[in-house]
């Protein structure tokens, strides 16, 4: 897909809905939802299958216990917040579906349930049988028990990470404004960018982590770290306006929105791993080391200028360039200690620090992403 009017092109598509769309002044927007659930129900009947992940929690649940809304609101009031609001909002889905003879399924995901490998290949297991019995999942974050270190804290990277899990070759973030611009929209300059082939530190530039609405998470800016996903698992992602009163099918007809191409497609694992988002711990490597990785060598103990973090062997570590630039991020062959000890040693000194025979490599690179 290449476009938003190739949307009929798509398999399988996972859609995304924000906060501010489905709740207003911690109300939920019920004619909205209906007229959403209309529009996914003629893309299943051109065969597309689809994915739910839905925002709102937060703002239902806040609004029914007279809890403070956005900024003010810390973790323990947005836990108790979404414990009460994830009930309603499986609810309206539930409703909205059923007038048009689909099921909506419940599954509630935190980071570590996408981090970790086995963990991640359960939840596609689960997204597959879904698919199969004709039931459309309805995901969200279990806000209720993710603390800090658990959480991803915003839906849209939450969207990118089940496309990968569920393979599916497209997302749509339906958001309140028409996609991305070229600058803070709030500014009368700023333009529409139809399409984004490849995201470079410009378009970064671009977006802002603040939300208009109050009740959003992370802003253009989480959106955009979502379509970093996407482009690097070989998915397209879409930014269109949910505003309007059809919101895909407007979207389709008049071909607006931001479009985000694919990039590359590694290998399912490598996608995994490359859109994993907790490292344990940070290598940082000098500039020989850093061409090496870039031309697809492994990370060699050699050119391992700093370490910081307490990572074990076979957890995820990023991979620094001396000036801070990330390069790449992998599985770690050895525990921080040891490579403490090994870093910028030659091979002959390795294994007296180790008091082993040193292993081919610190990062390998198979188990290694660029970035
Ligand atoms: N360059 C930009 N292009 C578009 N929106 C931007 C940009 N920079 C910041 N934003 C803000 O991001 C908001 C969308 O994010 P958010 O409110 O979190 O949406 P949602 O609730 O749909 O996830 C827009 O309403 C806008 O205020
Ligand atoms: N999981 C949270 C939503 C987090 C989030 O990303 O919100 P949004 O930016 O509105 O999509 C909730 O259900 O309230």
């Amino acid at each position: 897909m290449r476009s938003l009017a190739d949307l009929h092109q798509c398999r399988r598509l996972v859609v995304k809905v924000g906060s501010a769309l489905l709740v207003e002044q911690g109300q939920p927007r019920v004619d909205w939802l209906d007229r959403l659930a209309s529009n996914l129900h003629s893309l299943r009947t051109q065969g597309i299958e689809l994915i739910v992940v839905s925002s709102g929690a937060i703002a239902l649940g806040a609004a029914k216990l007279g809890l403070p809304d956005g900024g003010r609101r810390n973790l323990a009031d947005a836990q108790a917040a979404a414990a009460v609001g994830q009930i309603e909002l499986a609810r309206l889905w539930s409703n909205s579906f059923a007038g048009f003879e689909m099921t909506a399924a419940q599954m509630l995901l935190t980071l570590e349930d996408l981090e970790d490998r086995r963990r991640y290949l359960n939840v596609s297991a689960t997204v597959e049988r879904l698919i199969e019995t004709g039931a459309v999942p309805v995901i969200n974050e279990n806000d209720s028990v993710a603390t800090e270190e658990i959480r991803f804290g915003d839906n849209d990277r939450l969207a990118a990470r089940v496309a990968q899990a569920a393979g599916a070759d497209a997302v749509l973030l339906l958001s309140d404004v028409a996609g991305l611009f070229d600058r803070d929209p709030r500014d009368e300059a700023a333009q529409l960018v139809p399409t984004v082939d490849g995201i470079t530190p410009d378009v970064l530039a671009m977006a802002s982590s603040s939300s208009s609405s109050g009740l959003g998470s992370g802003g253009m800016a989480s959106k955009l770290r979502a379509a970093q996903i996407a482009e690097r698992a070989g998915i397209t992602l879409a930014i269109i306006d949910g505003t309007q009163e059809s919101p895909i099918a407007n979207a389709v007809a008049a071909n607006c929105g931001t479009v985000f191409l694919p990039q590359r497609t590694d290998g399912a694992r490598k996608a995994w791993l490359g859109g994993r988002l907790a490292p344990k711990g940070t290598l940082r490597v000098d500039e020989g080391c850093a061409t090496a990785l870039k031309g697809g060598a492994s990370l060699l103990a050699a050119g391992v200028v700093g370490i910081s973090g307490a990572f074990q062997r076979g957890d995820l570590v990023r991979i620094l360039t001396m000036r801070g630039e990330e390069l790449a991020q992998g599985l770690a062959e050895y525990d921080a200690d040891e490579v403490q000890s090994i870093a910028g040693k030659r091979a002959e000194d390795q294994a007296q620090r180790l008091g082993y025979a040193p292993r081919s490599a610190v990062v390998h690179r198979d188990h290694m992403v660029l970035l």
